[in-house]
C-alpha cells in the first residue's frame, strides 16, 4: 500500500509479464480454461489497470472480483469513511474498520484476497481538480467524464432496483450524449434516502465486474449502447437499446464546446459529499428545537407531535403518543388521514399546538407548510411548528438511547 493515499502520484506504467508462472496457472486455472480468456486474457488482465471511484455497494464487489481475477492494479478512490450501516452492502469493510478511510479498509481486503494485485488507495473526493490527472493513469474508468478515451463502466442500484450501461466503448455514446443536462438535485435520491437491500448494488457491481474483464481481456461488451435494467423484486432483466453518439454532443460531438472539465457539483447544483441536503424552508418562529420540544414534554403541555415519515421507518423507531401521518399522505391530501389529524386536534383544543417531526427536519418542513396552507379549510386555527433537525438530533442532544438508522 501507499503511504500517501490522499494524494494523486504519478505511477509508473505496469510492466509486462512475458508469460505466467506456475502459481498464475494455478490461481487462475479455472478461468485459463474458458476459452474466451485463455492465456492471452489472463496475460492481458494482468496488464490492465482499473479505477474504481467509490468503495461502496458497488464498488466493493466490483474490486473484489477484479482483484481475484488477477486486474494488474486497481486505483481504490473513496473520500469516506466506514460506518456501521454500510456494512450490509459494502462487502470489503468489516466491523474492525469502523472509522477507517473506505479506500485503506477496501485495499487491505483485496490485498488479503490476491498479493499480486497492485493497490492503490486514494482517500479523496474526485474532483475536476484531480480527475484528469487521475484518469490518465487508468485505461479503464468506472464514472462519468466525458469523453477521454476510455470506456467508464457505470452501475447505480437503489431500492429493488439496478442499471448498468459501458460509456465511450468503440464509438459508442458518452455520458453527455445521453444525458445532456443534469436531473434536478432535489430529484436525485440516495441509499441512506430510498434504502437498499445490500445484495442489489452486489449483483450491479458484480455485473460492472464481468464488463470491465471482457473489456479488458480483449472480448469486448455488449453494453456500449444499452442500458440494462435490473428488476431484483420479479428476478428480471431488461436491456434497453440507447442513442447513439450524438455529432451534437457539447463533450465528444463534431464541434465540443467543452474541453475542459466541469465543475459536475456546480453543474448538478449538489455536492458529492452531501449525504443530505439541509433545507431551509421555513421562518425562525415556524421552528424550534428539540431542546424546546423536550420543555414542551416536561411540561405536559397538550399538543399534537405529528410524525411525516413512511410507515416503513416509523416502525424502526417513534417518540411515544406520535401520530403518524407520511408527508405522502398529506401531498396527496388522503382524506380519512387529515380527518384523523382534526380528530385528534378537536381533543387539545384550548391548545391547538401541532410539533412536526421527521427524521432529519425536511419533510417535516414541507408538511409545516402544506398545513399551513390549509389551514382555513381541514386544520382551521392551529400553530403547527417544525421539529428543527428532526429525530436524529433528538438522538443526538436529548435522548442518546433513541436508535440512529
Ligand atoms: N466524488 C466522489 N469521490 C470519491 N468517492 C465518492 C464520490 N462520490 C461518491 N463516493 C463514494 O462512493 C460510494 C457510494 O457508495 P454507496 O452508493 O453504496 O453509498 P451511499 O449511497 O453514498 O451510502 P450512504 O448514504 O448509505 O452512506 C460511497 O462510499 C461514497 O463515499
Ligand atoms: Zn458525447
Amino acid at each position: 500500500l501507499m503511504n500517501e493515499f490522499d494524494k494523486v502520484t504519478t505511477l509508473s506504467p505496469l510492466t509486462a509479464k512475458p508469460s505466467l508462472s506456475n502459481e498464475d496457472i494455478m490461481r487462475y486455472s479455472r478461468q485459463l480454461l474458458l476459452p474466451d480468456l485463455g492465456v492471452q486474457g489472463q496475460l492481458k488482465l494482468s496488464q490492465t489497470s482499473v479505477l474504481v471511484v467509490g468503495c461502496g455497494g458497488l464498488g466493493c464487489p466490483l474490486a473484489q472480483y477484479l482483484a481475484a481475477a488477477g486486474i494488474g492494479r486497481l486505483g481504490l478512490l473513496d473520500y469516506d469513511e466506514v460506518e456501521l450501516s454500510n456494512l450490509h452492502r459494502q462487502v470489503l469493510h468489516g466491523e474492525e474498520n469502523q472509522g477507517q478511510a473506505k479506500a485503506l479498509s477496501a485495499a487491505r481486503s483485496v490485498k488479503r484476497l490476491n498479493s499480486g494485485v497492485e493497490c492503490i488507495p486514494y482517500h479523496l473526493q474526485l474532483s475536476p481538480e484531480n480527475a484528469l490527472q487521475l484518469v490518465q493513469q487508468y485505461p479503464q474508468s468506472c464514472f462519468p467524464l466525458g469523453n477521454y478515451g476510455k470506456p467508464l463502466v457505470s452501475a447505480s442500484a437503489l431500492r429493488m432496483e439496478g442499471q448498468l450501461t459501458v460509456y465511450n466503448y468503440h464509438g459508442g455514446p458518452c455520458y453527455r450524449c445521453l444525458y445532456p443536462v443534469p436531473p434536478p438535485p432535489e430529484t436525485v435520491t440516495n441509499c441512506s434516502d430510498g434504502g437498499v437491500l445490500g445484495v442489489v448494488p452486489g449483483i450491479m457491481g458484480c455485473l460492472q465486474a464481468l464488463e470491465v474483464l471482457k473489456i479488458a481481456s480483449g472480448q469486448g461488451t455488449a453494453c456500449g449502447q444499452h442500458l440494462l435494467l435490473f428488476d431484483a423484486q420479479n428476478a428480471r432483466f431488461r436491456s434497453i437499446r440507447l442513442r447513439p453518439k450524438q455529432p451534437s454532443c457539447v463533450v465528444c460531438g463534431e464541434i465540443p464546446s467543452v474541453t475542459r472539465l466541469v465543475d459536475y457539483e456546480a453543474f448538478c447544483g449538489s455536492a458529492a459529499t452531501d449525504k443530505c441536503r439541509k433545507l431551509n424552508l421555513l421562518s425562525k418562529d415556524q421552528r424550534i428545537t428539540v431542546q424546546d420540544y423536550k420543555s414542551i414534554i416536561d411540561s405536559t403541555g397538550p399538543h399534537i407531535l405529528l410524525d411525516v415519515r413512511p410507515l416503513v421507518e416509523v416502525e424502526i423507531c417513534s417518540l411515544p403518543s406520535s401520530l403518524n401521518i407520511p408527508l405522502s399522505s398529506l401531498e396527496e391530501k388522503k382524506s380519512k388521514d387529515i380527518q384523523l389529524l382534526q380528530e385528534k386536534i378537536s381533543q387539545v383544543k384550548q391548545q391547538m399546538a401541532v410539533y412536526v417531526v421527521c427524521k432529519l427536519g425536511n419533510d417535516s418542513q414541507k408538511a409545516v407548510q402544506l398545513l399551513e396552507k390549509m389551514s382555513g379549510e381541514e386544520v382551521d386555527g392551529i400553530t403547527v411548528k417544525d421539529i428543527s433537525g428532526g429525530l436524529m438530533a433528538w438522538a443526538k442532544m436529548i435522548d442518546p438511547s433513541f436508535p440512529r438508522y
